[in-house]
Parts: C-alpha cells; sequence; structure tokens
C-alpha cells in the first residue's frame, strides 16, 4: 500500500513557497464586479489559504515569501502570525514591487471568476538567496507552488529549493496552480510545470493543469495515461480534480481512487481547491489511509465553497470530521470508493 514516509524528528511539517496575497470579495455578491461596491479584504493567494488550513488542523506551518513594504505586507504577516504560520523567511520587496491583489466575482453559486493585478509582483520576487537549506532541511515536506515558476527570480528560487529538498530527504509536494498571469507563452508553462512535476512525489492539480504540464510530453492523455507518466518517474500520488464531479487519487501500487464532493449549498465556486489540498495533506501527515484523506479533503472543499472567505474560513479538524460524520448520517458511506 502506498505510504509516505516522513522523517518524524523534523520540527516543521510543511513549508511552503509561492504567494501570498490579499482577496477582496464582494458583500453584495450575485453581480458582476462592475457593480459590486463593498469589498471584504482576507488574506489569499493559493498557497497562502493552503498554509492557513494546515495551520488550523494543528500542522506546524513556515513559508518562504516576499511581500510588499507597505501595509499590506504587514497585515498579511500579522495574519499567518496570529495564526501560528513561522512568518521568519517571508521578507519584504526593496524596490517597490507591490503585493498581489485579487478582486473576486460571484455572479452565481457555479459561476465566479478572480480578477488578479499582478504586474510588479512582490511573490515573484522570491530570490534564490532567500532559500535557506536548513529551513527546508528541518521540515518534513516541501510545497511549490506552480504560480511561483512563472518568472524570475522566483522560479530559480523554486528549483533550488527543489534540489535542496531532494538532498535534504523533504517530501516534496507539486500544487500546479495554474494561474494566466505572468507567463509568456504555453511552451514555457509545459517546460516548469514537467521540471517541477516530474522530481515531485506528490502532484495536485485539475485535468486542465496537468494538460498544461504535459503539453510537449503526451498531449490528449487521460487521466490514467497521466498518472502512470509521473509515477513511473517517481511520484507517489497524483490527485487529479474535476470540479463539481469530484477527483481521483492515483497511488504508485496501482490503486485509485474517487472522491465525491460533499453535499453543501455553495456560494462561490472558488477556494475548494485549497481547502482539498489542505485537508487531504492533513491526513496524508498523520498517515491515514488515502480514502480518509479524501474525504477529509472534500468535506474542507464543500465547506470552503459553502463561506465567503478563504483563508479565514478554513476548517479546524473538528468541524471538518463533524461535516463528514452529519453527511455519513444522512447520505450513507457512498463519497470515496476504490475504482
Ligand atoms: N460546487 C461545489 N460543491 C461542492 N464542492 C465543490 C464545488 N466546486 C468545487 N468543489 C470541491 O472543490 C474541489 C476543488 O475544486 P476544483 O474546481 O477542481 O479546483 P480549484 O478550486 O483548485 O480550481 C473539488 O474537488 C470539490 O471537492
Ligand atoms: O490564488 C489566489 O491568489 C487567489 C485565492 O486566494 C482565491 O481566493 C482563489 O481563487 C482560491 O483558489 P482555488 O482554491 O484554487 O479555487
Amino acid at each position: 500500500m502506498t505510504k509516505i514516509t516522513f522523517d518524524e524528528i523534523r520540527p516543521y511539517d510543511l513549508v511552503l513557497m509561492g504567494r501570498v496575497a490579499i482577496d477582496f470579495n464582494p458583500l453584495d455578491y450575485f453581480k458582476t464586479l462592475v457593480e459590486s461596491s463593498t469589498f471584504k479584504k482576507y488574506v489569499g493567494g493559493s498557497p497562502a489559504n493552503i498554509a492557513v488550513g494546515l495551520a488550523r488542523l494543528g500542522k506546524r506551518i513556515g513559508f518562504m515569501g516576499r511581500v510588499s513594504d507597505d501595509r499590506f505586507g504587514e497585515y498579511v504577516v500579522n495574519f499567518f502570525e496570529k495564526e501560528g504560520i513561522d512568518c521568519s523567511h517571508i521578507k519584504p520587496c526593496e524596490n517597490g514591487e507591490k503585493i498581489g491583489l485579487t478582486f473576486t466575482e460571484i455572479l452565481s453559486p457555479t459561476e465566479s471568476s478572480i480578477l488578479m493585478y499582478r504586474n510588479g509582483i512582490a511573490d515573484l520576487m522570491l530570490d534564490p538567496a532567500d532559500i535557506d537549506e536548513d529551513y527546508i532541511a528541518n521540515s518534513k515536506a516541501l510545497l511549490i507552488s506552480g504560480t511561483a515558476l512563472a518568472q524570475s527570480p522566483s522560479r530559480e528560487a523554486c528549483l533550488k529549493a527543489l534540489e535542496i529538498a531532494k538532498r535534504r530527504g523533504t517530501v516534496v509536494i507539486f500544487d500546479i496552480d495554474y494561474r494566466p498571469y505572468n507567463w509568456k507563452s504555453a511552451d514555457e508553462i509545459a517546460i516548469y510545470y514537467s521540471l517541477v512535476a516530474r522530481r515531485s512525489d506528490i502532484i495536485l492539480g485539475s485535468r486542465e493543469e496537468f494538460d498544461l504540464t504535459e503539453a510537449l510530453i503526451q498531449p490528449g492523455a487521460d487521466d490514467k495515461q497521466t498518472a502512470q507518466y509521473w509515477q513511473n518517474l517517481g511520484a507517489k500520488i497524483v490527485i487529479i480534480k474535476h470540479g463539481k464531479s469530484g477527483s481521483t487519487a492515483y497511488t504508485d501500487d496501482g490503486r485509485q481512487y474517487q472522491v465525491k464532493p460533499l453535499p453543501v449549498e455553495a456560494l462561490k465556486s472558488f477556494g475548494g481547491g485549497d481547502g482539498y489540498a489542505s485537508a487531504f495533506l492533513y491526513g496524508i501527515f498523520e498517515g491515514w489511509d488515502i480514502r480518509s484523506c479524501l474525504e477529509f479533503g472534500s468535506a474542507s472543499a464543500s465547506m470552503l465553497v459553502a463561506s465567503h472567505g478563504c483563508s479565514a474560513d478554513m476548517p479546524n479538524a473538528a468541524a471538518v470530521s463533524d461535516f463528514i460524520a452529519k453527511a455519513k448520517a444522512e447520505h450513507g458511506d457512498v463519497f470515496s470508493s476504490e475504482l
């Protein structure tokens, strides 16, 4: 059976790298961004949301990143500190680069979009010199968020961290996290995504994200071919997400597991991926079987699409367990299965 083994004596469970940014979600939702006028501010950025999710689930989390040298940079670092996330490796930018701003549009529970301001962006200024070998060696796992590969110097910072993680026995998690900003071409996306994916132990992505990653390798691959390809190169778990239809985990013992979304009244359609990633990885850190990890991930995802924020609404372990117990009491043990 597939099991990820961690070096249990390491003080950090997970160090993440990528963006910490700000989300502005409309309070007067079910309107276009043209019409919305009141927004609530939250700490955002997919890896930042995952960091908060895992911290609330009780894991020891560190973050390597760059923020703007202004009140917004101060805001995100303060929030992280309150959540118990180690901020010793988050640095302010020196040349006026600004933190990312994301304005979201919630048109209906199933139609949302995001508008990102990412020019002269702080998070992509993460520099190889910021990458501290001891920090990575003191963590059981490293999570690289794919958007951090979009530009230099953040790209080289990720590749340096990856080399260190491989050499120091830190488990590598790759969340493909595609955002159509900052990249120059489809070739560039395929080259850098595949470079990291081929050396990762756990890869998470949507079908679209794997298509981008495999564009030069096996265009048009199906989920099984995708899993097989990365597992031949050493991946232990490949997760392919299909939005509202659920997701499938392929493990390197040749097994496949499926999980469906737990029923919920959704408010928005973003945030699910980050809830899913944090709660799924929590189960992996706890050494659970894959079906339990997937159910935890799917439950947290449902809770996130039902809530207004992302980071601020990440649930703790008791809340996720309670949510699953209620769903199973009503619908039976029907959410996950081995295929
Ligand atoms: N409308 C929904 N209702 C319940 N769960 C949802 C809904 N939309 C997404 N999810 C959950 O969020 C997870 C991630 O969603 P997905 O759209 O695939 O990724 P991302 O949010 O990263 O784009 C899904 O696997 C599912 O569990
Ligand atoms: O990733 C970002 O920079 C924005 C997020 O904070 C945002 O709220 C969001 O889109 C969540 O993404 P998802 O979980 O992949 O749906």
